[in-house]
């Protein structure tokens, strides 16, 4: 890099430290903060970015030495590792970071980056000094027992680390119940088990309570394995911990099962469910088939993305409707549902619905009063969007007389949602887990560990909290899905299209052509203005 500049103070400090001397270039362009910058203004005021070259930007992640800055660091135990030890050019290098975008036109500017993840030659910790603690919090998914024994047995056997607890039951565990003690042992075959053996819960996040029970306890990393929410929760407490100037590494693992969390390629547990989903499909399929007029719905997971729904339908190939909430339909009238279902019978016998929980939440509402409940968390409640839809069917052939059907409604939601991780996801786990822990021993903090573009990186939180992702179905991805299945878009009625306005308006991403699911619109507004 020839030219850097950092924004925000963290950077300044952290610039001028030896473990992060960012950019070589800084030191030698006097990169001590604040001077003019390419950009007029960081994206978040919590951003810590670093300027290069051709419009290179890196979004960086907080390290101790922001806040505490005299701190000693020691070798990593890695270069005696016998494994690892002979692996060539181990350790991460300073400057190494990954983009965020890797599809680019020969004019493009380089455009924002997040830092490598990896083991580091010095760590702010040694072996004996480590207390960590592990938290699981929000629904299930595949794969949460995977990421926990990787934690417990990557801290003991690369970094030598023996104190190791488990919170129960989620965020409030931290304050209302006692911790269980994590050993390799312990934790041996979890991976094979659905679940969270810690338990997990929605609500009872209390910033407060819980940071004195890090501090009481003596914890010094915090590893939080959650959604949205939950890394929601973990920035608070990385604020709080800031604040109080506590040496703690407070570390995110993203977990949704709906593959909601912007930036990284996908979240843990998404393959599994995909996979899962198939045998609901497959039943649904044979079910329909064996009866005259016979339809299949099966209903899978997704309160506002239909990521498992579109991957479910285009790996199945015997679905012949698949219906997100980010794709709003209509029953009646010509192109509607009800019209397409007709057609599909008479051309082929059978049919297969597949609906995301969270598809046609208003067209229910129109006819069944709103509940408008929330969970512990503040999440939505949800109607039963599989019920409804398979009566409604069923009343309109009762209705139009047209056909006599047979209608099958399978929901396999807290089936797929409880099994174990297939074997993908338990190497996506395991170095999601190994990653996480380089970072908190290299003295990174108040990141989130994910997979962009196929590396592992860290993620500031407000980048993983400042948005959601979500099918574009403005993009190859969806179109590849409608001319699969041959469903109409339901883009005919506008009345029920209005809310997608924006979004169609948005220039098309490259949506998974090159690995990457994001479609965060605030990422794109970021690049084409950098
Ligand atoms: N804005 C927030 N600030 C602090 N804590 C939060 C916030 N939002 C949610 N939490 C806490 O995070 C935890 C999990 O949240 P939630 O139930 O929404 O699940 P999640 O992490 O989004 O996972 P998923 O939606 O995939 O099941 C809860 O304990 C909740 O209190
Ligand atoms: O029944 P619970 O535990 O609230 O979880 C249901 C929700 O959790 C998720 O699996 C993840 O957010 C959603 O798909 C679903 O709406
Ligand atoms: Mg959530």
């Amino acid at each position: 890099m020839d030219s850097v500049t950092v924004s925000n103070k963290l950077s300044q400090t952290n610039s001028l430290n030896n473990h992060n001397k960012l950019p070589t270039a800084a030191a030698n362009n006097n990169c001590n903060g604040w001077i003019g910058s390419p950009m007029t203004s960081a994206p978040n005021p919590k951003a810590k970015i670093v300027y290069g070259t051709a419009g290179y930007v890196l979004e960086d992640v907080p390290h101790f030495t922001d806040y505490l800055p005299d701190l000693p660091t020691y070798p990593n135990p890695l270069a005696d590792n016998p494994a690892y030890s002979v692996v060539k050019q181990y350790f991460v290098h300073v400057d190494d970071s990954v983009p965020q975008k890797v599809v680019v036109h020969k004019d493009n500017e380089r455009g924002v980056h997040f830092r490598r993840a990896g083991p580091r030659q010095k760590v702010y910790f040694e072996s004996d000094e480590v207390k960590a603690a592990i938290v699981t919090c929000g629904g299930l998914c595949p794969g949460l027992n995977t990421v926990i024994r990787e934690l417990v047995c990557s801290l003991h056997h690369m970094y030598g680390v023996k104190k190791v607890l488990g919170i129960e039951g989620g965020y409030r565990g931290f304050y209302a119940r006692n911790t269980i003690n994590l050993t390799p042992k312990s934790v041996n075959d979890i991976h094979k088990r659905g679940g969270t053996i810690l338990g997990t819960s929605r609500g009872g996040h209390d910033t407060n309570k819980i940071v004195d029970s890090i501090q009481d306890r003596g914890i010094n990393q915090v590893y939080i394995i959650g959604g949205d929410g939950t890394q929601r929760g973990a920035a608070a407490i990385f604020e709080e911990v800031r604040r109080r100037g506590l040496k703690v590494a407070v570390v995110g693992i993203p977990k949704t099962i709906d593959n909601d969390i912007p930036v990284i390629d996908k979240s843990f547990g998404f393959d599994t469910a995909v996979e899962e989903a198939q045998r609901a499909i497959n039943a649904a399929h044979v079910e329909a088939e064996s009866v005259e007029n016979g339809i299949g719905v099966v209903k899978l997971m997704g309160r506002y993305s239909g990521f498992i729904a579109m991957y479910a339908t285009l790996a199945s190939r015997d679905v012949d409707c698949c219906l997100i909430p980010e794709s709003p339909f209509y029953l009646e009238g010509p192109g509607g549902l009800f019209e397409y279902t007709e057609k599909r019978l008479k051309e082929n016998g059978h049919m297969v619905i597949v609906i995301a929980e969270g598809a046609g939440q208003e067209l229910m509402s129109e006819k069944i009063q709103s509940m408008s409940k929330q969970d512990a968390s503040g999440n939505k409640l949800l109607q039963d969007v599989g019920l409804w839809i398979s009566q409604e069917i069923k009343d309109h052939f009762a209705r139009e007389k047209t056909m006599a059907i047979t209608l099958k409604y399978i929901d396999p939601t807290y089936m797929i949602r409880a099994i174990p991780s297939n074997a993908s996801d338990n190497v996506y786990c395991t170095l999601l887990a190994q990653s996480a822990i380089h970072g908190a021993m290299a003295g990174y903090t108040g990141y989130t560990s994910g997979l962009v573009n196929g590396r592992q990186t860290y993620i500031p939180f407000y980048r993983i909290n400042e948005s959601r992702n979500h099918v574009v179905i403005t993009d190859r991805m969806w179109a590849r899905l409608l001319s699969s299945t041959n469903q109409p878009s339901f883009l005919g009625d506008k009345s029920h299209n209005e809310d997608n306005t924006e979004e169609e308006e948005e220039e098309p991403l490259d949506q998974l052509v090159d690995g990457n699911f994001s479609d965060d619109t605030l990422v794109k507004k970021e690049i084409s203005s950098i």
